[in-house]
C-alpha cells in the first residue's frame, strides 16, 4: 500500500511521516532535501534554476514511485509527485520565474511519466496557515529557506487549497495543523491515528 503525506513547506510532511513510519511499522520514502543538487541554487536564484530544480524532483518523486510500485512493503511518502506539478512549477511559472517554453517543456514530460503512475491509495494533506508555516521553517532553521518570502508561501498555500479542493485520485484525509499539534501532543496525535485506521479500514 502507498500512503503519502501532503502540504506546503514547513507543513510538517517530515515530522509526521516519522511519527506514523514508527507508529504503523510503515517504511518511508523521504523527499530528497540535503543531498539535492539544486536546492541551495535555487533558492539562491530562483529563475536561473527553476527548471533544473523541476526536472529533478520530477525524476526523484518518479523513481520513488517505481520503487513503492515494486515493494511489497506499504510505504509512506514524503510529499508528492502531483505538488510539484500542479503546486510548485505552475506558481514558479506563475511568478514570472520559469519561462512558458520550460514550463510547457516540463508538463510535458510530466504527462508522459504520469501514464505510467499510479496515485497513493491514502494522501493525507496537511493544512497550515501561513504564520505557522513560517513559525515551523524559522524552527528547522535551514540556512538556505531564510530566502523565502510569506508571499512564496502565501501563493502555494492557495495553489495547495485549490489542488485539494479537486483531488480524486484517490482516498484524502485533510489535518488541520493550526488545530492540531500532533508533534508533542499525543492526545493530538492519537485523533490523526484514529482518522487514518477508519480510512485503512476502508481500504482492506
Ligand atoms: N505539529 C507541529 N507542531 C509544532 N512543530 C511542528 C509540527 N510539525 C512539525 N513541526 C516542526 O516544524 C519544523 C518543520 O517540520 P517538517 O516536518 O520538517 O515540515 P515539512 O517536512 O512539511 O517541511 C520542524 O522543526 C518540526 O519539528
Ligand atoms: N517542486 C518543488 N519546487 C520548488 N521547491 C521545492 C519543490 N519540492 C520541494 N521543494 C523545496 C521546499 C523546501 O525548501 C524543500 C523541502 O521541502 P519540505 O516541504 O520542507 O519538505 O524543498
Amino acid at each position: 500500500m502507498h500512503i503519502a503525506v501532503g502540504g506546503n513547506i514547513g507543513a510538517g510532511k517530515t515530522t509526521l511521516t516519522e511519527l506514523l513510519s514508527k507508529h504503523y511499522g510503515w517504511q518511508t520514502h523521504y523527499e530528497d532535501v540535503d543531498t539535492n543538487p539544486y536546492l541551495l541554487d535555487f533558492y539562491d536564484d530562483m529563475q536561473r534554476w527553476a527548471f533544473n530544480l523541476q526536472v529533478y524532483y520530477l525524476n526523484s518523486r518518479f523513481t520513488q514511485i517505481q520503487e513503492i510500485k515494486e515493494s511489497e512493503k506499504t510505504i509512506i511518502q514524503d510529499r508528492t509527485i502531483y505538488e510539484d506539478a500542479f503546486i510548485f512549477a505552475p506558481n514558479l511559472h506563475s511568478m514570472g520565474l520559469m519561462t512558458t517554453r520550460d514550463f510547457e517543456n516540463y508538463f510535458s514530460l510530466f504527462n508522459l511519466l504520469e501514464s505510467f503512475i499510479s496515485a497513493p491509495d491514502l494522501l493525507i494533506y496537511l493544512r497550515a496557515s501561513v504564520p505557522k508555516l513560517v513559525q515551523n521553517i524559522q524552527k528547522r532553521g535551514r540556512e538556505y529557506e531564510e530566502s523565502i518570502r510569506i508571499d512564496y508561501l502565501k501563493r502555494l498555500n492557495e495553489r495547495y487549497e485549490a489542488w485539494i479542493s479537486t483531488y480524486d485520485k484517490g482516498k484524502v484525509l485533510i489535518v488541520d495543523i493550526d488545530e492540531n499539534s500532533f508533534h508533542d501532543n499525543p492526545e493530538d496525535f492519537g485523533k490523526i491515528i484514529n482518522m487514518i485506521d477508519a480510512e485503512l479500514h476502508g481500504l482492506f
